[in-house]
């Protein structure tokens, strides 16, 4: 076993210091101790730009990576909706805590529901999958492309810029301001992200110690929760920029995994619910993709591709 301290990789946002700060904690539970080294990577740095302008995905994750490949850390945290599906040689999963929040909230400048928000009322999002779930609920809203971390976005609706923004509860309550949640908005009505409110902490498959080390912050269930929903988006070739949702969760002993997919403008959408093994979380991932396609959802998916000039960020 390893004795010498831990470097965790992250990105500098608060958010991001706040889940590798857990993780550091999980760890020292454990008699391991561990620092954070913080990164910037190019969705960092590039706040401006859409993070399709960047033309690749990974923007938050891959100078990340990089790093652990080259030894300068050992183990990574990531949020793991920004981890792109598409497996990095060299690197591993070597642990999917258990999760927190699942769902999406909405926040409003002056306290008023999705519903109950004016006719046009603007919503500002970065995310094609909450973008399409809105207009699905309430076509007449204006969607106001917003990209920037979680502070940075709040602070925006307080200066008015939106009537209302959207955002994961987890980096909410992460960032202890869950109480400015306006409304919970329930996965019936805005599914999340594949991966939303679960980490990811990654290290290179040439250290074992670690490894083995890491396997012990594992949590089985979100780990199948999570493969389930990630293994939608593989199987639809979607990546974090077309209107794809997936949540999967424990009933009865079951993994049950519901998935949707919008079109950009929220007027078609296609949705699937099976059940599987929990043990089997990537068939279940696979049968719901498939039944997705077999319903259209390859259309919807190429009319995200074929409309890059609206930004998708935040997740
Ligand atoms: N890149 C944005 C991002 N990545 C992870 C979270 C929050 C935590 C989570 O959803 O797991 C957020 C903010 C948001 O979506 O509002």
């Amino acid at each position: 076993m390893t004795t010498r301290r831990l470097r965790i990789g992250t990105r500098g946002s608060q958010l991001a210091r706040w889940q590798a700060e857990w993780v550091r904690e999980q760890l020292q539970r454990l008699g391991i101790e561990a620092e954070l080294v913080l990164i910037t990577t190019s969705g960092d740095r590039q706040q401006q730009w859409s993070v399709e302008a960047l033309g690749t995905t990974g923007v938050f994750t891959k100078e990340i990576q990089q790093a652990l490949l080259a030894g300068e850390i050992d183990l990574a945290v990531h949020s793991l909706k920004d981890l792109p599906t598409r497996p990095v040689p060299g690197l591993t999963i070597a642990a999917i805590p258990s999760r927190g929040p699942v769902a999406d909230t909405l926040i409003t400048r002056d306290g008023r529901s999705l519903m109950e928000l004016p006719p046009s009322a603007t919503v500002g999002t970065g995310s094609r999958r909450r973008a399409a779930q809105l207009l699905f609920h309430r076509p007449d809203l204006q969607i106001v492309p917003l990209r920037g971390n979680l502070d940075t976005r709040l602070r925006r609706l307080r200066e008015g810029d939106f009537d209302g923004i959207v955002v994961a509860a987890a980096g909410l309550a992460r960032l202890g301001r869950l109480s400015e949640a306006t409304q919970n908005l329930t996965p019936d009505y805005l599914l999340p992200a594949p991966g939303q409110g679960a980490l990811a902490i990654e290290a290179a498959e040439s250290t074992p110690d670690v490894l083995e080390i890491l396997a012990r912050l594992n949590d089985s269930r979100t780990a199948a929760e999570v493969t389930a929903e990630r293994t939608v988006l593989a199987t639809l070739a979607a990546g974090c920029l077309a209107p794809v949702a997936a949540w999967a969760r424990v009933v009865q002993g079951r993994l049950l995994l519901t998935a949707r997919v919008l079109s950009p403008d929220g007027a078609e959408k296609l949705e699937v619910t099976c059940s599987g093994e929990i043990s089997e979380p990537k068939r279940l991932g696979e049968k719901v993709g498939a039944l997705l396609k077999a319903q259209g959802a390859d259309r919807l998916v190429s009319m995200a591709r074929a409309h890059p000039e609206k930004p998708a960020a935040e997740d």
